[in-house]
């Protein structure tokens, strides 16, 4: 069964029932302080569980001639009736060892006695009962239906107990409490729906008097009633109340009213006249009772008013997850067939939305013809140049409640125009699948025809705002269209502005545009290969990325000149002793994974730039396999001599050059078709592949990748990709 059927089953139950349950949780609470308050009284009897109706019944008998009735209640409060030696009245708390009197009945409290018929009746007769009852009943379906969102969420029994990923304080702490709570809510619950159940006659069978035949009542032997085999086995504590007989006539007799039937004894002879036992639903009936008022015991009678109270905190907190749900729905001021932005949103909790907001504020604010739309109402959007999917990951690596139908839909509606899309996953390390969910997507977008990757997929981890930032900017780079998603949470970033010294910079006419730069922190600052360098051509809040790789301390950068470009055009007019500001960003999803026992490394182009600085570094000499791709060997010398030193340091252990425009003319892809089984093999051994390049050459190892899966591995794409086992940071 799905999560969405049992949560809507859950909030279905709440919303129906939270007005009574309010009243009955809260009338719960200062119940439970009645029979607390009642055992603090000096009228218990410390011993009936010791103490025989052959040892009692005689002292009592003496001292209290005139005795009808004796009572033991849950609070082990011995009561007598009757009247005493005088003749007097008697009601009394007694010493049933000694016939002591402890004191007496003080009338119960108007305040616990109105509380109680609220509780019980809401002061409405049977209505109220029935009410309070069905009540009673959506508790119980509510327990189980929260105890399977339990289960499902920590994906399955044996993690019940396990660490809780936090992801806001209503949330975490309704299932935190949730699973301590469970128990006994689930035992009030039962309990108060078989008492109510029991009252209107549903279940139960009414009590059978013993059936006394009279005509054989025995007169002798005479024995006194502390030689009455019965009353030498009946313990105080079984009891529940004692009719004494009325006259010394031997057929007036003794009735004890025991915990599990009534029996009738001769007080002439101790002869048992009748004995019956009670069904099991009258047992049941006091074993609710105990249960749902406390009143056997103390300590139960705290963890009830404890429990009670769990409920209101989960009313509150169920309605505030449920309205941070809802308020992150959107109303679109565009139609589908009119918007050229498409913002794409799987959602589980509501969150993503308020990312998707960010984006959507921002674009209309640019005067653009933008729509937010759950991935379940995916269709076809004709005017639509821009898909810009946040999705999140739930369940075990699942996709959100709103997302299920997507795969499916993509496939059935194909879009008419060229659309460039890009992929924004959701999700927490906190998960072993993480971002699983945005991965599949990203992968089944890139098998669309008409589906062109805008940038590399990325992730945000426990909805970081830098994470969120950096797609932000990312994307702003290739769309053109700025996104400032900076927020209260993400103040200015500039604050980290470092200087650089430009220490060297390569550029030949006979690279295709590509060159080096190399550039050392004026302070010391901490970086690693795999981080992104942002730079500030024009000194605003224009930026621009690049990969780096760390090589002796200093930072290496691998540029290609574009025509007019922003960025590439400021670093080539560079000159070595120039001084810039930049910033480092951290990236560490794309580390040298330190501990993977093999690493494949995988470029084309200026990609190489990170994998220069990791191979360098590689002082382990971990097996590393690098694939790299370049228009031509003129492209492939600015790095030669460094590979193939480490290369001969054992730093890299193979080398793999593709040239595209020479012959034989190959991609890294047609080098990678080669080694099938050796991907397959790393892949298997926990080892990572890393990729680094343009988008296209990310979708073509890609789809090799998959094939590799499918046919030679354990697992699929995106379940390495999840893992951090394929890593991938394209442009
Ligand atoms: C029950 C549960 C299961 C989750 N499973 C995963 C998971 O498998 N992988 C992952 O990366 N994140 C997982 N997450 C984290 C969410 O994807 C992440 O918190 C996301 O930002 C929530 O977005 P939303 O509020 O829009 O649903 C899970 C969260 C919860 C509460």
């Amino acid at each position: 069964m799905t999560i969405s059927i049992w949560r809507y089953s859950h909030l279905a139950l709440a919303v129906s029932s939270f007005i009574l349950l309010t009243l009955a949780a809260v009338t719960g609470v200062i119940l439970a302080f009645q029979p607390v308050a009642e055992k603090l009284q000096p009228y218990r009897a410390d011993n009936i569980n010791q103490i025989t109706l052959a040892q009692s019944i005689p002292v009592l008998r003496k001292m209290y001639p005139g005795i009808s009735q004796l009572t033991v209640d849950a609070n082990h409060f011995v009561q007598v009736k009757g009247s005493d030696a005088q003749g007097k009245k008697l009601l009394a708390f007694i010493d049933p060892q000694n016939g002591a009197i402890l004191g007496t009945p003080g009338k119960k409290s108007d305040f616990f006695e109105w509380v109680t018929a609220l509780h019980r009746s809401l002061f409405l007769h049977e209505t109220g009962r029935f009410f309070i009852g069905l009540t009673a009943f959506l508790l119980l379906l509510i327990t189980i239906s929260g105890t399977a969102l339990i289960i499902q969420r920590q994906r399955g029994l044996k993690r019940f107990f396990t660490r809780i990923a936090r992801d806001n304080f209503a949330q975490y702490y309704h299932v935190v409490l949730g699973r301590w709570s469970l128990i006994p809510i689930f035992i009030i619950a039962l309990s108060g729906t078989y008492l109510s159940l029991a009252r209107f006659g549903l279940i139960g069978t009414p009590e059978k008097s013993p059936k006394i035949d009279f005509a054989a009542i025995r007169m002798k032997p005479l024995k006194n009633a502390s030689d009455f085999d019965v009353f030498k086995q009946t313990k105080l504590s079984e009891v529940e109340s004692i009719e004494f007989p009325f006259s010394e006539d031997a057929e007036d007799y003794y009735t004890l009213k025991l915990k599990i039937g009534e029996v009738a004894v001769n007080q002439v002879t101790g002869d048992i006249l009748s004995e019956v036992k009670y069904p099991t639903a009258v047992l049941l009936t006091n074993l609710s009772l105990n249960l749902h008022t406390g009143r056997a015991s103390g300590i139960w009678a705290i963890i009830l008013a404890v429990a009670s109270a769990n409920i209101l905190f989960f009313i509150y907190s169920g309605f505030a997850i449920t309205w941070k749900r809802l308020s992150n729905r959107t109303k679109n001021k565009y139609k589908a067939n009119e918007s050229r932005f498409v913002i794409l949103v799987g959602s589980e909790n509501g969150s993503t939305f308020g990312f998707a907001k960010t984006v959507q504020k921002q674009l209309l604010k640019a005067g653009e013809r933008s729509i937010i739309v759950e991935l379940d109402r995916y269709t076809v959007f004709p005017e639509a140049e821009h898909f810009l999917i946040l999705t999140a990951t739930y369940g075990l690596g699942d996709a959100p409640t709103n997302a299920r139908r997507f795969t499916d839909l993509l496939q059935q509606h194909p879009q008419p125009k060229a659309i460039k899309y890009a992929v924004l996953g959701f999700g927490s390390h906190a998960y072993p699948d993480f971002c699983k969910f945005a991965f599949e997507v990203n992968y089944l977008l890139s098998q669309q025809a008409w589906a062109k990757p805008l940038i590399d997929i990325h992730t945000v981890n426990d909805k970081s705002p830098d994470d969120f930032a950096l797609w932000a900017e990312a994307w702003s780079q290739q769309a053109g269209i700025k996104l400032d998603v900076t927020t209260q949470a993400n103040p200015v970033k500039h604050r980290d502005m470092q200087q650089l010294t430009v220490t060297t910079i390569n550029h030949t006419n006979d690279t295709n545009g590509v060159f080096t730069v190399t550039l050392k922190p004026k302070r010391k600052v901490i970086v690693t290969s795999g981080d992104l360098l942002a730079i500030y051509p024009t000194g605003d809040y224009h930026e621009r990325l690049y990969s780096i790789g760390i090589i002796n301390e200093e930072i290496h950068l691998s540029v290609r000149l574009y025509p007019g470009g922003l960025g590439s055009g400021f670093l080539h007019s560079l000159k070595a002793g120039n001084i810039i500001n930049a910033r480092i960003v951290n990236n560490s999803h794309f580390y040298f994974p330190v501990k993977a026992p093999e690493v494949i490394m995988i470029s084309n182009g200026t990609g190489i730039a990170p994998f220069l600085g990791m191979i360098n570094q590689n002082i382990q000499k971990k097996p590393c396999h690098l694939y790299c791709g370049f228009r031509d060997s003129s492209s492939y010398q600015l790095y030669q001599n460094l590979l193939e030193e480490s290369h001969a340091d054992g730093k890299l252990s193979k080398l793999h050059t593709a040239f595209s425009r020479e012959d034989p003319k190959q991609y890294v892809g047609h080098l990678l078709a080669t080694d099938t089984d050796l991907i397959a093999d790393v892949l298997n051994n926990d080892g990572v592949v890393m990729i680094c390049g343009s988008l296209s050459m990310q979708k073509d190892v890609m789809e090799l990748l998959e094939t590799v899966c499918q046919t030679k591995t354990d697992n699929d794409l995106s379940f390495y990709q999840s893992h951090d086992r394929i890593r991938s940071d394209c442009y």
